[in-house]
């Protein structure tokens, strides 16, 4: 009986929806419902019929940025704009010269400071090196008197040639001759101080820079103008 039962093929019809113009009720598939609020608010009574989609917007891969840097240059990488001023304690501090060296967008807080630019050293003349040579025990001063020497205006100006370069920073005679190829930014900045006081155009470049650590071994004495 049951295997009969098996056997047989079963008909399955498929269910059909009757739609009545005059019975609204039978409309099973309307929804939302005919006469509920959303209906009644809702212009759209077809939706994603006849409605205006702006076409999808491609790009070709060869107008995609291919770096990270091109991509920050043509702004796609960059945040949102911002109606917010950054504090005006920190605007304080930027200067013109400042905002030259970063002519990009935006704002940029950049603390003011004579304009830099670092000089590609030789191999060898690293900051490195110089320390090196700090601890080597050679005679940096270029004096052979072993104590710390008064020296006079007249003498300090004897001292300004690229060979033989010194300068006073802090009160103190340094003999700078045998930094010059280490320092980062350049040679020819530091002649502008040779012979001379070079406290003030020190602190107005990097006043961060401890030269009294740095220059220790070429410290030739203590300054008396007079
Ligand atoms: C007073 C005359 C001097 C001027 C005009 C001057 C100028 C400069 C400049 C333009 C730079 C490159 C800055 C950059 O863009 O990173 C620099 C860096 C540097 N200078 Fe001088 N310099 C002077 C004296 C000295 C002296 C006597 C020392 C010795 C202690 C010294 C030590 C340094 C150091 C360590 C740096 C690297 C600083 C850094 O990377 O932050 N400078 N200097």
């Amino acid at each position: 009986m049951s295997d009969q039962l098996f056997k047989k093929p079963i008909k399955i019809s498929e269910p059909t929806i009757k739609i009545s113009n005059n019975d609204p009720d039978a409309d099973l598939t309307a929804f939302p419902a005919r006469d509920s609020i959303q209906r009644a608010s809702s212009s759209q009574t077809k939706p994603f019929v006849n409605q205006k989609v702006p076409p999808p917007v491609f790009i070709h891969k060869s107008k995609l940025p291919t770096s990270k840097t091109e991509a920050l240059a043509s702004g796609s990488l960059r945040p949102p704009p911002s109606t917010l001023n950054p504090p005006k304690s920190l605007m304080q501090y930027t200067s013109p010269a400042a905002n030259a060296r970063t002519p990009s967008s935006g704002s940029r807080l950049t603390p003011a400071a004579t304009p830099r630019k670092k000089v590609a050293l030789k191999p060898g003349y690293s900051a490195m090196d110089w320390a090196a040579l700090r601890n080597s025990g050679k005679n940096l001063r270029g004096v052979d008197y072993p104590g710390i020497i008064r020296v006079t205006e007249e003498e300090l100006k004897a001292h300004k040639t690229r060979d033989d370069c010194w300068t006073v920073l802090g009160g103190r005679v340094y003999n700078l001759t045998p930094y010059m190829p280490f320092h980062p930014g350049g040679e020819k900045i530091l002649m502008a101080i040779a012979g001379k006081d070079g406290t003030g155009l020190f602190m107005r470049t990097h006043s961060w820079v401890n030269f009294e650590n740095m220059l220790d071994r070429c410290l030739v004495g203590v300054y008396v103008p007079n």
